[in-house]
């Protein structure tokens, strides 16, 4: 199986390393394209055998399947240059949210995926999210769950929970790490410890709470009543922060939304130049 990537920005590239890394793929079977070269010239200098391409189209022709790492708005000018190569075969998976199925089907006759990864899959944790589009058959789904898998847990989604998975899966590193961070500024600051040193309790905290709640068999209700004994310091805290922190999770997903709304209304009118019938997701 030959695997291409357009764009070898963030995502691109560490699907490409982590993919090649678990040996789910040889540098061999990779094709890549950037729009800047030196960037896919970095990966192949790194993994020998990745092959760079400097048109599209050599990448369509290399591969049996091509992920799009690019940018929602990016997605149509790369589009209309597959649909000069395309064909009935090809499995394409874009990694975007705010692209729908629908768009890519619209334009495109080969196959369509969406798997939203998330930075997590670079050390082979953490899920990615896929959803599959009408032309794809039961064989190529389990072939991409079997790619994804050596690097991530797939789970299948329908697409109109497209935003808030991508929230959880993708986005939530993101916040955790926000969490982290304030957390450790304010020990440093109230108690004068070693930053690099909370940071990495905190940091090793982290790792084993991720443990516990995928392979401890732990809910995080429970895994919170285990802690926060009563009449205890951490249920102290949780107090301060069950009330500081009332309705923040439903503005979050709010400004996400909203954010994602803007998105693919944009991308749908480059798609079909006017706003008829959006699905509303
Ligand atoms: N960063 C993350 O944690 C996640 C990102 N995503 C999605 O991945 C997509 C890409 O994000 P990043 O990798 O962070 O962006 P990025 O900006 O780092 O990478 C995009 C790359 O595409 C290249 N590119 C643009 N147009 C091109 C073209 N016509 N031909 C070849 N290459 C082209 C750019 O040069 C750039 O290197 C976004 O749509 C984002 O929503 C999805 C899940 C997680
Ligand atoms: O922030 C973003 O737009 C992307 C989507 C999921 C993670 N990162």
């Amino acid at each position: 199986m030959k695997v291409g990537f357009i764009g070898t920005g963030s995502m691109g590239s560490i699907l490409i390393e982590a993919l090649i890394q678990s040996g789910a793929l040889e540098p061999e079977q990779v094709t890549a394209i950037n729009r800047t070269p030196q960037k896919a010239q970095l990966l192949a200098a790194q993994y020998e055998g990745l092959h760079v391409a400097s048109t599209i189209a050599e990448v369509i022709e290399h591969s049996h399947i091509v992920f799009l790492c690019i940018k929602p708005m990016e997605y149509k000018k790369v589009v209309d240059e597959i649909a000069q190569c395309d064909r009935p075969d090809l499995i394409l998976v874009s990694i975007t949210s705010p692209v729908l199925i629908e768009h890519l089907e619209s334009q495109l006759k080969c196959k369509i995926a969406k798997i939203i990864p998330s930075i997590t899959n670079y050390v082979w944790s953490g899920a990615s999210i896929g959803m599959y589009g009408s032309r794809i058959q039961t064989e190529d789904r389990l072939l991409l769950e079997q790619l994804m898998m050596s690097i991530s847990r797939p789970i299948q989604i329908s697409e109109e929970y497209t935003r808030i998975t991508s929230d959880l899966c993708s986005c939530g590193p993101a916040f955790i790490s926000f969490f982290l961070e304030k957390w450790v500024e304010a020990a440093v600051e109230v108690t004068g410890i070693d930053k690099k040193e909370a940071t990495r309790l905190a940091c090793e905290m982290v790792h084993g709470t991720g443990k516990l709640l995928t392979e401890g068999g732990f809910t995080p209700e429970q895994l919170k009543q285990r802690v926060a004994v009563p009449g205890g310091i951490t249920a102290e805290a949780l107090r301060l922060l069950q009330n500081q922190l009332e309705g923040v999770f439903h503005q979050l997903i709010q400004v996400t939304h909203a954010k994602y709304e803007e998105d693919l209304e944009k991308v749908h009118h480059v798609f079909y130049g006017q706003e008829v019938n959006r699905p509303q997701y």
